[in-house]
C-alpha cells in the first residue's frame, strides 16, 4: 500500500534493498548476540506492557482477546478502520476476598503469603525539602542523578551504573536498543504469558530474589508462566520491533498485525512470525503489550532490546476483565518490580539525592543507603498540597533501616477502580476519605524475581524521581509514593479523561481546534520540560492524558532522561511509530529534539487516530522512519498552519527542527484556545466581551487549583502571557487565563471536535451521556472507533529534502511561554520554510487593531485556504459562538503583546 503512496518508492529497489540491508545490519547490531542478550536481559525490563486500561477496552476487545483462536487474533489485526465502536465494559471491581484494609488506610490485595515485608513512607514533593539545591542547576543536576539510561543493560553490571547512582559520564545512552512497541503495531504484547525462551531466561535468574523484607517465592503462582496455552515463537535477532496487540483494543500501535494484516507483515524484510499472532518481545524492556489500549505505553521500548525476540501467541488481553487476571499477576510486568523498590525514592524525602538512595548490586540486592528521612510530618493541610500528601501524611519517623523497622503511614487512600494497567502494575482512582479527593493510585508489586524486575525498578525510581521535580500544569504532578507490604504506592494527579489515545480510539479523530490546543498545551509541557533539559522520550497519545476539562498533561516518564550535552548519542527508547530518526539510527543529536519529532507524530495521531507509517509493521516503521527521506502522509484536511507545523516537526535532521520554545510561536498554536470547559460567567453582562462568543467569565476556583497553589503560581509563570488584567470583578487567581471553549473531544458533546472532515459520520458521544467516559472503563481500544484508513484519505506527500527551511532563531527565554492569546492573524507563511525569520515570532497581536474581529468563530483568511477548513472553524466556531464562555487572557505584564485597547477594554 505504502509503496504505491510513494511515488519514488518503485524505482528505487535496488537502493532501498542496499539501504535496509544497512539497516538490518543496525538493528542487528543493537540486538545483540544471545549471549550478550542473556547478560543484559536485566536492561530489558518489560517496562512497557500493556498498560490496559480497562477504561479503555470495549466490548470486542473483550471478545477478541479473550480467545487464543489465532482467527479472533486475525480479526483484531483488522484495520483500524474496521474496528467497532466501543461498547460499555463492566466497571472494575476490586474483588472482595482479594482486597483487604491496611493499617494505611489503602485497600490493598490481601495474599496468602505471609512474607516479610515492610512498609516505607515516601514524602511527598515539597520544595522546601530539596535539601541545598538552591538553584535550578543543581535541582537539575539531581535529574541527572536519577536517570536511567538504557543502557541498563550495562546498568545492571554494577551498582554504580544504576541511575540512582548518579549519571554516566555523559549521560548518553548508547548501546542497548529499549523500545516499546506502538499500540499501533502489533509489536509487542504485555502481560503475555512467558515464552519457553522466556522461561528458561527466567529460570537462569530465579537466584535473584531480593532484600527489603519482601521475598517473594519464584514458585509463587505470580511467576508460573502459562506454558501450555499456546506455543510461541522466538526470533533471534530478527529485529525485536514487532508487537502484537493481545487485544485490538489495545493499544493501537500495538498490533500493526491487527491494524493492517499480512500485507503489512510482508512488508517487511525483518518481519517473521504469524500475522494473525500477538507477539511480545522479551528482553525489549518496553515492548508494548498489545492488549493494552491505550496505555500504550507500550508501544515504547525500552530496556535490552538485545535479547532474542519471542514471538508469543496473544493471550487474552487481561483488562477485559475488571477484575484482576491471574496473568495481570503472573509474570507481568508488575511481578517483575524488586521488592527494593522501596526507598525514599522521592528525592525531597529527605533531602538526600537520590542516587544515594539505591544501589543494585551484581548479585541483585539492593543496596539501599541510609538516608536521612523526612521528619514526621502531620498536618491537616490538603493532601495534595507539598506539605502534606499521600507520602507526607502523618508518618512515623523512619529510621535509615526503614525496611526493618517498618513505617506506619496513616494514608487515608482508598484504592477504587481500575483505571488501567501499565508496565509496572496496575492505576486506580485513589480516594482520600479526609479530604474527599482523588488521586491516580499506581499500584506496584515489588518482586525480585530476574534482573528485568531491577531494571524495571530503577526505571520506576527514575520516573518518581524525575516527576517529583517536576510541577507544571500540562505534567501530571507527582504527589508522593509509599509502600504498604510488597507493594508500591505512586500518588498522582489524577486525570480523569484519559490518554489521548484513548479518546482518539473511542471518539475518533480530532477536530482542528482540539488539535491545536492539546498540541499547544503539550508543547508547553514540553517547553518546561526541555529548559530543564530533560527529554521525555515517549511521547504519543497514549502519554498524554485528558482531563474533562480539555487540559492536557504529559505522563509515563519512565523514559524521561535528564540530558547534560546536547548532542550524545541516543539511547534506542521511545515507540517505534513514534521515534525520531536519530534514535533508529543511534546517531548522534539534539537530544531534546527527540521529543519533537513525536510531537510531530503525535499531531499526525491526534488528527488520524494513528501515528505515521502506522500501515507499517513495527520494524518496517522504522525502517521507513530511520532509513528514509520520506515523510509520512500528512492528512489534506489539516489547515495549513497544521500542516507546516508537522512538517516542521517532522525535519529528519533534529537541528533543523524547531524547539518546544520556539513551536508555541506557530501560528498552529500560537492561537490555540484551551479547550477548557467554564461555568457561565458569574460577573455582569458589563465583563462579557461585547463580541458574539466573547465573554468574560470567571471560574470558581477548582480543586486543583486548591491542590497546589504553588501550580498557580508556576502556570502564572509558565503563562504569564495569559495573565489577565483584573477587571473590577475579576481576580488573577479566578480568571481563566484562557480562552476556553467546550470542543474538549471529551467534555462537550458538540461536534465541533469533528470537522466536516472526519469520515467517520459519527458524533462524538456526550460525555455525560456516554458512561463509557463518566466511568472511564469502557473504551472499545479495539477496534479503532472512527480510524479512518489512510487510503481514505486525502494526502499530501511531502518528500524530504533536508527540511522546509531556515532553522527559527532561538527564542528568548520568555518564548517558552506558553501563549493563550486568542486567535489571530498570525501567517503561517510567516513560519514556514525559508519564509521563517525574525517576523517569524513576531508579535501575534501587534499590527491587529482590532482583536475582537479575530475572536473565535472567524476563519483567518490565509490560514484556512482549504474550502472545508474553513467551513469546520466556521461551524465550530459558530458553536463556540453558541456555547462558549470565552476567558480572555491578557498579557499584562511588560511584554505585554496585547494592543493596548484591547487591555483597556476589561479595565
Ligand atoms: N495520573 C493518572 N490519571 C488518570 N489515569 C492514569 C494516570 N496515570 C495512569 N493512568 C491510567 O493508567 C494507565 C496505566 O498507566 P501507567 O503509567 O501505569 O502505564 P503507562 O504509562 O500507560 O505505560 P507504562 O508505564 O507501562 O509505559 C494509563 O494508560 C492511564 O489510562
Amino acid at each position: 500500500m505504502m509503496p504505491s503512496l510513494w511515488g519514488k518508492s518503485s524505482g528505487k529497489d535496488a537502493k532501498k534493498r542496499a539501504s535496509k540491508e544497512s539497516f538490518i545490519d543496525i538493528l542487528h547490531r543493537k540486538f545483540k548476540t544471545p549471549s550478550e542478550a542473556k547478560l543484559n536481559s536485566r536492561s530489558g525490563g518489560s517496562r512497557r506492557h500493556c498498560n490496559d486500561s480497562v477504561s479503555e477496552r470495549g466490548s470486542l476487545a473483550q471478545d477478541v482477546c479473550r480467545s487464543p483462536s489465532p482467527l479472533k487474533h486475525v480479526a483484531r489485526c483488522q484495520s483500524f478502520a474496521d474496528r467497532s465502536h466501543a461498547q460499555p465494559l463492566p466497571l472494575p471491581g476490586l474483588h472482595p476476598k482479594s482486597v483487604g484494609r491496611t493499617d494505611s488506610g489503602i485497600s490493598v490485595p490481601i495474599k496468602p503469603r505471609s512474607e516479610k515485608c515492610t512498609k516505607s513512607f515516601l514524602p511527598l514533593p515539597r520544595p522546601a525539602c530539596i535539601r541545598s539545591k538552591t538553584n535550578q542547576a543543581e535541582i537539575d543536576g539531581g535529574l541527572i542523578t536519577t536517570s536511567v539510561s538504557s543502557e541498563s543493560s550495562s546498568d545492571s553490571d554494577g551498582p554504580a551504573d544504576t541511575c540512582l547512582n548518579g549519571p554516566r559520564a555523559t549521560d548518553c545512552d548508547t548501546s542497548v536498543i529499549t523500545t516499546t512497541c506502538s499500540p499501533y503495531s502489533s509489536m509487542a504484547l504485555k502481560d503475555q504469558k512467558p515464552s519457553i525462551s522466556q522461561m528458561n531466561l527466567r529460570e537462569s535468574r530465579k537466584p535473584a530474589n531480593l532484600a527489603y523484607g519482601c521475598h517473594i517465592s519464584p514458585t509463587s503462582p505470580k511467576h508460573r508462566p502459562l506454558i501450555n496455552q499456546s506455543p510461541n515463537l522466538q526470533i533471534l535477532h530478527s529485529g525485536a520491533f514487532c508487537s502484537a496487540p493481545d487485544s485490538s483494543m489495545s493499544s493501537p500501535s500495538r498490533s500493526p498485525l491487527r491494524a493492517f494484516g499480512t500485507e503489512q507483515v510482508v512488508n517487511s524484510a525483518f518481519w517473521c512470525g504469524k500475522h494473525y499472532a500477538d507477539v511480545t518481545l522479551l528482553g525489549s524492556g518496553h515492548c508494548s503489550s498489545p492488549g493494552s489500549g491505550h496505555n500504550s505505553g507500550h508501544n515504547s521500548m525500552g530496556g535490552d532490546m538485545s535479547g532474542q525476540v519471542f514471538w508469543l501467541q496473544s493471550r487474552g488481553s487481561p483488562e477485559n476483565s475488571p477484575l484482576p487476571s491471574p496473568r495481570m499477576t503472573s509474570p507481568g510486568p508488575s511481578s517483575r518490580i524488586h521488592s527494593g523498590a522501596v526507598t525514599p525514592i522521592h528525592p525531597r524525602a529527605g533531602g538526600a539525592s537520590t542516587e544515594q538512595q539505591i544501589n543494585w548490586s551484581d548479585d541483585g540486592k539492593q543496596q539501599s543507603h541510609r538516608l536521612p528521612l523526612p521528619p514526621v510530618t502531620i498536618s491537616n493541610a490538603s493532601p495534595f498540597s507539598h506539605t502534606n500528601s499521600a507520602a507526607t501524611s502523618p508518618s512515623v519517623p523512619r529510621s535509615p533501616g526503614r525496611s526493618e523497622a517498618p513505617v506506619g503511614p496513616v494514608s487515608h487512600w482508598k484504592k477504587g477502580k481500575l483505571l488501567g494497567r501499565g508496565t509496572f502494575g496496575h492505576v486506580y482512582v485513589g480516594f482520600n476519605s479526609e479530604s474527599g479527593e482523588m488521586c491516580a493510585m499506581k499500584e506496584v508489586t515489588l518482586f525480585s524475581d530476574d534482573a528485568k524486575s531491577k531494571e524495571s525498578a530503577k526505571q520506576l525510581m527514575q520516573e518518581i524521581a524525575l516527576l517529583s521535580r517536576l510541577q507544571h500544569p500540562n505534567i501530571v504532578q507527582y504527589y508522593g509514593s509509599e509502600t504498604i507490604d510488597d507493594k508500591l504506592y505512586i500518588y498522582l494527579e489524577y486525570v480523569s479523561g484519559g490518554s489521548i489515545y484513548k479518546i482518539l480510539q473511542e471518539y475518533g479523530q480530532l477536530g482542528e481546534l482540539a488539535i491545536r490546543s492539546y498540541t499547544q498545551q503539550i508543547l508547553s509541557g514540553l517547553a518546561y520540560l526541555h529548559a530543564k533539559n530533560t527529554v521525555h522520550r515517549d511521547i504519543k497519545g497514549a502519554n498524554i492524558l485528558a482531563d474533562p476539562n480539555g487540559r492536557v498533561k504529559l505522563a509515563d516518564f519512565g523514559m524521561a532522561k535528564h540530558i547534560t550535552g546536547q548532542s550524545c548519542p541516543l539511547s534506542f527508547k521511545g515507540s517505534p511509530y513514534w521515534m525520531a530518526p536519530e534514535v533508529i539510527k543511534n546517531s548522534s543529536g539534539s537530544n531534546l529534539a527527540v521529543d519533537i519529532w513525536s510531537l510531530g507524530c503525535t499531531v499526525l495521531e491526534m488528527a488520524t487516530t494513528k501515528p505515521p507509517w502506522s500501515q507499517y509493521e513495527g520494524v518496517a516503521a522504522m525502517f521507513k522512519i530511520g532509513n528514509s527521506k520520506e515523510l509520512p502522509a500528512i492528512p489534506e484536511h489539516l489547515s495549513d498552519d497544521g500542516k507546516d507545523f508537522i512538517r516542521l516537526c517532522l525535519q529528519r535532521n533534529p537541528v533543523h527542527r524547531p524547539t518546544a520554545a520556539q513551536l508555541l510561536e506557530h501560528p498552529f498554536v500560537k492561537s490555540a484556545v484551551l479547550l477548557e470547559r467554564v461555568e457561565r460567567p458569574v460577573s455582569g453582562p458589563e465583563l462579557l466581551d461585547p463580541s458574539p462568543g466573547v465573554a468574560v467569565t470567571v471560574r470558581p476556583v477548582g480543586i486543583s487549583q486548591l491542590r497546589n497553589p504553588s501550580f498557580d503560581s508556576e502556570r502564572l509563570t509558565m503563562h504569564s502571557s495569559r495573565i489577565t488584567k483584573p477587571g473590577p470583578l475579576i481576580s488573577d487567581t479566578l480568571v481563566p487565563r484562557n480562552i476556553s471553549c467546550p470542543v474538549s473531544p471529551i467534555g462537550s458533546p458538540l461536534p465541533q471536535a469533528r470537522s466536516p472532515q472526519n469520515y467517520n459520520g459519527r458524533m462524538s458521544p456526550s460525555p455525560i451521556s456516554s458512561p463509557k467516559t463518566a466511568s472511564g472503563s469502557c473504551t472499545p481500544l479495539s477496534g479503532g472507533v472512527g480510524s479512518i484508513p489512510l487510503h481514505h484519505m486525502k494526502h499530501k506527500f511531502y518528500l524530504h529534502e533536508g527540511g522546509v527551511g531556515n532553522l527559527p532563531k532561538p527564542l528568548s527565554s520568555r518564548t517558552y511561554i506558553s501563549s493563550g492569546i486568542p486567535y489571530h492573524e498570525a501567517n503561517s507563511e510567516n513560519f514556514r520554510g525559508s519564509q521563517m525569520s525574525s517576523h517569524m515570532f513576531s508579535d501575534p497581536v501587534s499590527g491587529n487593531d482590532n482583536i475582537r474581529g479575530k475572536q473565535i468563530g472567524r476563519p483567518i483568511p490565509g490560514n484556512l485556504i482549504n474550502g472545508k477548513s474553513v467551513l469546520n472553524d466556521r461551524v465550530s466556531r459558530q458553536l463556540l459562538r453558541d456555547r462558549v464562555k470565552v476567558n480572555l487572557s491578557l498579557d499584562v505584564g511588560p511584554s505585554s503583546r496585547l494592543p493596548n485597547h484591547y487591555n483597556n477594554k476589561l479595565t
